[in-house]
């Protein structure tokens, strides 16, 4: 059968988008996963996200990873999901309910004079640092500063989930780690039962993080939403930033910002649609 994709970006980290609220697509989504973002033999893509429906929200959002593997949560998808819901008119709010594997986020799409979506807010929710939650192996109930072996190397990292693993590990000098060597070590560390993404992380200043990604299921990619969250999160439980700054990453910028009075982490960034088309798979 040939179906219909829309290909679209949110700082470089890429996604395939299916609409499959009338159940067409049938095919196991791991294996179209895999087959439609690979960057050879397929559209290509860090990930793919299914727009299906939802009795208890507005929309269903479901996202899995270029290895076929599902993912509860994805900050950049998320952007690319509510804008595309928004421009052709799925739905008519900018503000939607959208559930997730991770439960319900809330996106918000920011509109130009000619109603054009200039970006997206996300309200993210509350992140979760309790580690059996994560799931993190720790004899601590929160683990605020874990030492993993990898290698020969003890590595310092911060655990905590915005719905999905991270583990977020502070270094001096971006430039000079080896984010794949590194990056494949941790997100496959026992430790962590469900793998992780892994977020290197410099400090810049109280209100400007530099941050490289090895995630889960996919490997490095130039941006991650929900990996830009923890970083902020743990940056702040650290004492290294305030509650709010950007965090510069190799695809651009984003916007977090944790909010006291909820707990809730709110990420602003852009979406961007690269090109549609129809594929037989
Ligand atoms: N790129 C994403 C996260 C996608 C899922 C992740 N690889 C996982 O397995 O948890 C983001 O922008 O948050």
């Amino acid at each position: 059968m040939e179906i219909e994709f829309i290909k679209m970006q949110g700082l470089g980290n890429d996604f395939i988008l299916l609409d499959n609220r009338k159940g067409d697509i049938r095919h196991p989504y791991p294996d179209l996963s895999k087959k439609l973002c690979s960057r050879h033999f397929g559209i290509g893509a860090d990930g793919m996200i299914l727009i299906l429906k939802s009795v208890a929200q507005d929309i269903k959002f479901r996202i899995y990873n270029s290895d076929g593997s599902q993912a509860q949560m994805c900050g950049n998808g998320m952007r690319c999901f509510a804008k595309i819901l928004y421009e052709n008119k799925i739905l008519p709010q900018k503000k939607m309910r959208v559930d997730t594997k991770a439960g319900t986020v809330i996106p918000e799409v920011i509109t130009d004079e000619a109603g054009r979506v200039s970006s997206v807010r996300v309200d993210m929710g509350e992140p979760v640092l309790f580690c059996r939650d994560i799931p993190f192996k720790s004899p601590n109930e929160i683990a605020v500063e874990e030492f993993l072996t990898v290698g020969d190397k003890e590595c310092g990292i911060i655990p905590v989930s915005m719905g999905n693993p991270h583990a977020v590990m502070f270094v001096d000098d971006l430039e000079r780690v080896d984010v794949k060597k590194i990056g494949r070590s941790i997100e496959t560390h026992e430790r962590f039962p469900e793998k992780t993404n892994v977020e290197f992380v410099e400090v810049v200043n109280d209100k400007e993080l530099k941050m490289k990604v090895w995630e889960r299921g996919a490997g490095m990619t130039l941006a991650c939403g929900t990996g830009a969250c923890a970083a902020l999160v743990a940056a702040n439980l650290t004492g290294r930033t305030s509650k709010s700054a950007v965090v510069h990453l190799d695809g651009g910028d984003l916007d977090i910002q944790w909010n006291k009075e909820t707990n809730h982490v709110f990420k602003t960034g852009p979406a961007t649609k690269v090109f549609e088309g129809r594929i037989r798979i």
